[in-house]
């Protein structure tokens, strides 16, 4: 006798209703899954927007007494939620911030209720949040703010992962964020995980510099001899594989990168652009650190594309298919 596993059951929240995630929800949704997908969005959106696209939609509302059946090409089960006011395509409208952060916070609750088996979170607009008056500096760290958990950042794609030790940070704040205790947590986590979700046995680690050349020996700044340096020697004594703080500039050059299974980047900026130009759409954002499965896609809002059915819709399938290999392992 055969047991069949259950069909996962991912949330995907399209964020910003004006850019391409409801585009791409869209384009996903003419595909055959081997997964359920239930979209938190208004339906109303949904439909207009294949409408603009040309493409067909039959929308079902989602009934979680239903058992999970796999996502067939058409149609697509939505979660509603209600906007404040009509979308136009490419036009930021803060009257509907409240309702992003609401199809965020139902996909996280979801989750921690183990109705989702994890969630996939499209391109939200961080400024017109803001504007609307709601504190709000990313998903990593609002999704964070309801489960707890330290969120730890980190960009895949094939050939490269990138980790970061802080995130939606003004540059002027990153080098008194770089403490001991952060980066002893972020370490952890992203040793811990690399273990247990990842099925890498003793992963190696490269850890970034903060500074040009990585501090010149103290010449250039003084956070690698003060704060980096004593956190990679008391884990390394432990037996983690961490090497570092090494120069930004040259970590991320083949010689280093070819043997690695992490990059630990100090900022944003630090590493996410080299992430971004080896695999820009085939990428993945994965918080590392929560009692939940998120992913989400490497892009932003595209507000120039939205509704103009040019949205590329591979970082979204990279982050439904990681999803799902993190869900089902
Ligand atoms: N996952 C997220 O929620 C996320 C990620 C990155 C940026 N953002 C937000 O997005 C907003 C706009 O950011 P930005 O302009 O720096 O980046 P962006 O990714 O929206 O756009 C950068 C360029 O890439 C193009 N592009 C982006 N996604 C594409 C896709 N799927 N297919 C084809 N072309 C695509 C755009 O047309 C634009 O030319 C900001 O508010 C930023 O914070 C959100
Ligand atoms: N740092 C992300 C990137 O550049 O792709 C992006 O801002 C999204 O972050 P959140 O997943 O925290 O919203």
């Amino acid at each position: 006798m055969t047991t069949r596993l259950p069909v996962p059951r991912i949330a995907l929240t399209p964020g910003e209703p004006a850019g391409i995630g409801p585009d791409l929800c869209i384009q996903l949704a003419q595909q055959d899954l081997p997964c359920e997908i239930i979209v938190i969005a208004s339906p109303q959106l949904l439909e207009e927007r294949a409408g603009q696209l040309g493409l067909p939609l039959q929308i079902t509302e989602f009934d979680s007494a239903m058992p999970a059946t796999a996502q067939t090409a058409g149609r697509l089960t939505v979660l509603p939620v209600e906007l404040a006011e009509p979308v136009r395509c490419g036009q930021l409208n803060a009257a509907n911030s409240r309702y992003v952060l609401k199809t965020i916070t139902k996909a996280t609750k979801g989750c921690m209720d183990a109705v989702f088996d994890a969630m996939v979170t499209g391109p939200v607009h961080k400024g017109i949040i803001n504007d609307a008056g709601l504190p709000f500096s990313g998903h990593t760290e609002f999704i964070a703010g309801i489960t707890g958990g330290h969120p730890v950042m980190m960009l895949a794609t094939p050939g490269l992962r990138v980790a970061l030790a802080t995130t939606h940070l003004p540059l002027s704040e990153v080098s008194q964020a770089i403490t001991h205790t952060r980066l002893r947590t972020v370490i952890r986590i992203l040793d811990h995980e690399l273990r247990s979700r990842f099925g890498i046995a003793h992963p190696k680690i490269l850890v970034c510099g903060l500074n040009p050349h990585a501090g010149e020996n103290g010449h250039l700044g003084r956070e690698e001899i003060d704060i980096i340096e004593p956190v990679l020697d008391t884990f390394r004594k432990q037996g983690l594989n961490l090497h570092g703080p090494l120069p930004a500039d040259t970590l991320f050059t083949e010689k280093y990168l070819a043997t690695a299974d992490a990059v630990l980047a100090m900022y944003h900026d630090q590493g996410l652009p080299v992430l971004k130009h080896m695999g820009f759409g085939q990428a993945v954002n994965i918080t590392l650190g929560l009692p939940i499965i998120r992913t989400s896609v490497d892009h932003g809002t595209a507000l120039d594309l939205a509704g103009s059915g040019k949205a590329d819709l591979g970082s979204l399938q990279f982050a439904l298919q990681t999803a799902l290999t993190m869900a089902t392992q």
